[in-house]
């Protein structure tokens, strides 16, 4: 079932499975669009359960049909822990999707893991100030931040989204692109995070959220106008597109 209203539309199935399934192919035609419109496609990974919702971009068809050598990966928020370290967003990804699709690992934009968290970030943004130069990534017209093609996004049962939580004043950085945190309510406390103006300067976002025990943080994020949750933040210059399994839209 959809709904649509303005640039967002709602899609709701009533398994997991399918909405990896829809995801795998919502995926799969923003790549072949993109690419063939700029040539690439920067594609944003989050941590948590979107690596296992991936699951079938991995297989046939899209296996064989996606033009990996095209896509340029990057991480939504990070652990600051070593990239081989079993809280790692990157290990996840390499794990259950990276090592199973043919992405050049040039093109693989992973954190610098030797730094601390503040020394993290800036390396991560000064990386990407450098991909902008080399017109690698390019900054949006309207607001001046980088402009990814697609963000995928978790969300957690608190309404976090990317490492900007409730509670905790990141979700406000409105300058720079890449921030930091030592104290996440999450564990690990130490993360670095793409901040708002970046989140919401992307083409395409999908939101991809499953399960029961995430149900009352959907109806706050999409039912109340005036939600205060981080996840009721998102909203791109182009099209966001929220995936939901039948529990997880049980309140709407
Ligand atoms: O800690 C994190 O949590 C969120 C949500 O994870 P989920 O398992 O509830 O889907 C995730 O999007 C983020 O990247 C991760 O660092």
């Amino acid at each position: 079932m959809a709904s649509e209203k303005g640039n967002k539309t709602t899609l709701k199935f009533d398994t997991e499975d399918e909405v990896a399934v829809a995801l795998a192919k919502y995926t799969a035609d923003l790549s072949e669009r993109f690419i063939k419109e700029k040539g690439s496609f920067t594609v944003v990974l989050s941590g948590g359960s979107l690596i296992e919702t991936m699951r079938y971009l991995t297989q046939p068809p899209y296996a064989g049909s996606v033009d990996w050598s095209k896509w340029c990966i990057f991480w939504l928020d990070e652990r600051v822990v070593p990239l081989d370290h079993p809280d790692s967003n990157y290990k996840l990804a390499w794990d259950g999707f990276l090592s199973k699709v043919s992405i050049p690992q040039s093109n693989i934009y992973a954190i610098n893991d030797k730094k601390s968290p503040e020394d993290a970030a800036d390396d991560y943004e000064e990386r990407h100030q450098d991909l902008v130069a080399r017109k690698i990534l390019p900054l949006s017209e309207a607001t001046g931040f980088p402009k990814f093609d697609l963000m995928l996004l978790g969300m957690g049962p608190d309404g976090h989204v990317a490492s900007l939580f409730p509670n905790r004043t990141q979700r406000f950085e409105k300058k720079r692109w890449v921030t930091f945190i030592k104290d996440s309510p999450k564990p690990p406390p130490p993360r670095i995070t793409y901040t708002f103006p970046v989140i919401n300067s992307s083409s395409e976002i999908a939101m991809v959220v499953t399960g029961a025990e995430i149900a009352n943080a959907v109806k706050d994020a999409l039912g109340n106008p005036n939600s205060e949750l981080p996840a009721a933040e998102v909203s791109p210059e182009g099209l966001l597109t929220w995936f939901l399994d039948k529990d997880a839209a049980s309140k709407l």
